[in-house]
């Protein structure tokens, strides 16, 4: 209950505005909200009118009377694409254009913020945080292992073990990683690191956000012990106080849950959700089915698109397939439809979507696997279901996530850097046939240690 005059803190959270960062950070608002904190949650005006348009977040906060929205924008003109090698063009637009406006927002807000809880990658939400003399805490969405490699990259330098020399030395091993020594090859370093000069300005954008992350007063990760204790320790070194709050979807879900709130009202999609697929999977067998989708900004080739539909026809398994409008590029930049082989060749065993309803769809008893590019929230996600990945990562964390589910979570099949129609049906078969039963009992118990996590946490 709140005391009048003690009222609740009030928190201002603001995320970069892509989906998987959005997204994670709207689970922690909610949760936040549920536990009586007031928020406001700051969101670009272009993802505010893409969520107001397809999802009911209005109606869903309005319940929390301490919550509400801002908006601001993030510097880029509307039809910029936002994804694929454009997508880095958005750090530069916020640091000129947004960053100035939100100090003037956090100054002139009431009532006054106590706390902003600030994405790790933009660093400008703790020197505002720091001018203004307000505490700031980062919440990086990413996985705990990709955080600590990018914030070993400058003794990697120092080691003299980067740049990389050409794709024959991609199979190098990295040793200058505490925790990793033993299986981070050069391939496994995000993808920003696959430059050949050390000042490109994509290397130090991340290396320089990264770094400044010990300044702030804490640092959030969606992540469990379970999971990434190891690097979570490597982390504390310089980072001492972590709150490791995941998954989070899973313990909004179980809130929600124990309010008797439907969870699937929890989606903040920025994207049209077309939910035919679960009446495609319910008439599908029990662990049938691959579902492929590689997140909200892999941007493809036609070739590639081919290779894997070759591939996952050739597996003959049944397949749902998240292709969005924007996924298949042209080489002018413009984006392609899906080739009519394609639409006519799925039918007999397959699915393709544009944006699916993913968590219900990983949750579906129907799916068998998961050809995803390791975006840590589909990494979880995934998890969380019990579901073992195929990994084809395309850029920045994804390259460390997919080496860990391999490598050492042993929850899937790393098929990173190759894309030809013979080893995506080989990956296909040896995840849903010939190690089937391996893979289903690692991912059956890390599922499992994932929700005896949150149970326990629930006792305490
Ligand atoms: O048809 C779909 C496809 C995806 N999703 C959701 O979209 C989110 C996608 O997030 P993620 O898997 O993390 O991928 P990206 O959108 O690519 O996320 C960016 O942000 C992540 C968090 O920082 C990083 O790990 C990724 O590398 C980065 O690309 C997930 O929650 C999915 O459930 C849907 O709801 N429907
Ligand atoms: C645009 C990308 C730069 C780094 C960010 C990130 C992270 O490591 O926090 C992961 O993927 C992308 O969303 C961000």
């Amino acid at each position: 209950m709140e005391n009048r005059s003690n009222p609740p803190p009030h928190v201002l959270i603001f995320p970069l505005p892509c989906q998987g960062h959005v997204n994670s950070m709207l689970k922690l608002a909610e949760l936040l909200s549920l536990a009586g904190i007031n928020i406001t949650f700051l969101n670009s005006e272009r993802n505010h009118k893409l969520l107001a348009r397809y999802t009911n977040i209005e109606d869903r906060f309005a319940k929390h009377p301490g919550f509400r929205f801002q908006t601001i924008t993030d510097g880029l003109p509307l039809d910029h694409p936002r994804s694929g090698d454009q997508l880095m063009e958005i750090f530069d637009a916020m640091k000129l254009i947004t960053k100035p406006l939100f100090k003037k927002l956090v100054l002139e807000t009431k009532p006054p913020v106590n706390c902003i809880i600030g994405d790790g990658v933009l660093g400008f939400t703790g020197d505002v945080a720091i001018e203004v003399g307000v505490p700031i805490i980062y919440f990086r969405t990413a996985s705990a292992c990709s955080f600590w490699a990018y914030f070993s990259i400058p003794d990697i330098i120092e080691g003299g073990q980067l740049p990389i020399r050409g794709n024959e030395d991609m199979d190098r091993l990295i040793t200058k990683v505490p925790g990793m020594e033993t299986f981070l090859r050069c391939r496994d370093l995000p993808s920003f690191c696959r430059v050949s000069d050390m000042t490109d300005p994509n290397l130090l954008l991340v290396m320089n956000e990264t770094r400044q992350s010990p300044r702030a007063s804490a640092l959030i990760l969606n992540t469990f012990e379970d999971l990434e204790g190891p690097i979570l320790s490597q982390i504390r070194t310089q980072c001492p106080k972590i709150y490791s709050i995941g998954p989070l979807h899973e313990h909004l879900q179980a809130k929600l849950s124990a309010k008797n709130e439907k969870s699937c009202q929890s989606s903040n999609s920025l994207r049209e959700i077309d939910r035919s697929c679960m009446t495609w999977l319910d008439n599908q067998p029990e662990k049938s089915v691959l579902y492929v989708s590689f997140g909200s900004f892999t941007v493809m080739t036609r070739h590639q698109l081919m290779e894997l539909w070759h591939g996952l026809v050739n597996s003959k398994k049944r397949f749902l397939w998240v292709i969005r409008p924007d996924s298949v590029a042209t080489k002018d930049g413009e984006f392609e439809k899906i080739p009519a082989e394609v639409e006519e060749g799925t039918k007999e065993r397959g699915f393709i979507a544009g944006w699916v309803p993913q968590e219900e769809v990983l949750a579906h008893k129907a799916i068998a696997g998961f050809l995803t590019h390791s975006g840590w929230n589909s990494t979880l996600e995934s998890i969380v279901a019990g579901v073992p990945m195929i990994c084809w990562p395309y850029f920045a964390d994804q390259q460390v996530n997919s080496r860990f589910v391999d490598e050492v979570w042993k929850i899937g099949l790393d098929m990173k850097d190759r894309c030809d129609r013979e080893i995506v049906e080989k990956m296909v078969n040896d995840l849903m046939v010939e190690r089937r039963d391996v893979f289903l009992s690692s991912a059956t118990r890390m599922a499992e240690l994932s929700c005896d996590h949150m149970i326990s946490e629930m006792e305490v």
